[in-house]
């Protein structure tokens, strides 16, 4: 791919601490203008890739392209990216238009151009008429607004965000995912979030690269990964799956077969198409199982309405736990612990099958 299609370049980036493989030879490439989430759990080296693609940590090996340039000897400052983090790192003396001109007095910009940009800016995150104010008198949504203005003040090539609404209660937090996603489409800055959320994720970037163990597991849009997950990692870490073992077989061109190791068949079709007969493992997710008249019998555990759907938990006769979720409907929103159900793979649900660990070589 020629730079003018690349915004960055990460080629065989490797992070070690002692033992610890923190960034396990990562190779990532982004487009111009994308939105790009780092999803993975806790410690599987989001933040430390963060870190090396901002010169703050300096990697073992690998090399960092920003557009044409080899910016891995670079230190961050000469590298002009701007920066977010969870914490908004406010100078709390500072009052918000000195906070946002702080880059700019330090990358060279006159009085005027730094009095014009920080208006901008303000502009931009719709804060204007607060430039006055100190933090402490901001509430967390509008610190991290001015946190956005400061970091975008500089005109980066790059927009690097770790965590930037993990302090913000659920609402605020919404609300801000649409405003950064506004002005992030506005500027057309290229941008990598750092989360751990996989809705917010899912919400925001027009491609997710889910990490895990310093390496990265699956690269793609929202759908891709969330659809057609390429491994079992990827596939539970979207969603609340049960992963069943058992043995595959072909009932036709559509319809496969699962059959656990106590007997029961699950008829189910597949995202893509099943290589072999023999051992695998099925992931289903909540939303591709339904009760239904027939199908595998299960006892009820629990059912609680949640907004527009009802999670319910089963507990199938060879002791499987299957999660679900179904459209709200008096019945199902009431169905007392205990019941006899059966339950099935909806018909045109499209599921996940794969190769268990210890034939996967
Ligand atoms: N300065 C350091 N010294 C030693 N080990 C470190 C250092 N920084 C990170 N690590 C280790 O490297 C691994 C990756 O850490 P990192 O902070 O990048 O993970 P993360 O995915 O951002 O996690 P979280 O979501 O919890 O912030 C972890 O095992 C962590 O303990």
């Amino acid at each position: 791919m020629s730079s003018q299609h690349t915004a960055l370049k990460l080629s065989e980036i490797l992070v070690t601490y002692g033992q610890t493989r923190a960034v396990d030879g990562i190779d990532l490439e982004t487009r111009p203008g994308e939105f790009v989430a780092l999803l993975g759990p806790s410690g599987c080296g989001k933040t430390t890739l963060l870190r090396v693609i901002a010169g703050f940590t300096k990697a073992d090996s690998g090399t960092v392209f920003l557009g044409d340039q080899n910016v891995t000897a670079l230190p961050p400052e000469l590298r002009r990216m701007g920066m977010v983090f969870q914490s908004y790192a406010l100078f709390p003396h500072l009052t918000v238009e000195a906070n946002i001109a702080y880059g700019l007095k330090a990358h060279g910009a006159t009085r005027d151009e730094v009095a014009s940009k920080t208006r901008e800016m303000l502009d931009v995150v719709r804060m204007a008429g607060f430039g006055q104010r100190l933090p402490r008198e901001l509430s967390g949504g509008q610190q991290q607004r001015v946190a956005l203005a400061r970091a975008l003040a500089i005109s980066p090539r790059l927009l690097l965000l770790d965590e930037p609404l993990g302090a913000l209660d659920k609402n605020l937090r919404e609300e801000m995912q649409s405003e950064l996603l506004r002005i992030q489409r506005e500027l057309g800055i290229t941008t990598l979030m750092v989360t751990h959320d996989q809705e917010e994720a899912m919400a925001m970037a027009d491609r997710i690269a889910v990490l895990n163990k310093g390496a990265i597991m699956q690269f793609g849009t929202p759908s891709e990964i969330y659809d057609a997950p390429q491994n079992e990692f990827v596939s539970s870490f979207m969603g609340n799956s049960t992963v069943l073992d058992g043995q595959l077989a072909r009932i036709d061109d559509e319809q496969w077969s699962l059959q656990t190791p106590g007997g029961v068949d699950y008829r189910f079709r597949s995202i893509g198409p099943c290589t072999r007969n023999g051992s695998a493992r099925l992931a289903l997710r909540p939303e591709q199982l339904e009760l239904a008249d027939e199908g595998v019998p299960a006892q009820v555990l629990s059912a609680r309405p949640m907004g527009q759907i009802t999670r319910i938990q089963v507990r199938t006769q060879e002791g499987a736990l299957l999660h679900l979720s179904m459209e709200r409907g008096a019945h199902i929103d009431h169905m007392p612990a205990g019941e006899t159900v059966r339950v099935r793979v909806r018909p045109h649900a499209r599921c996940s099958v794969f190769v268990p660990p210890a034939l996967a070589q």
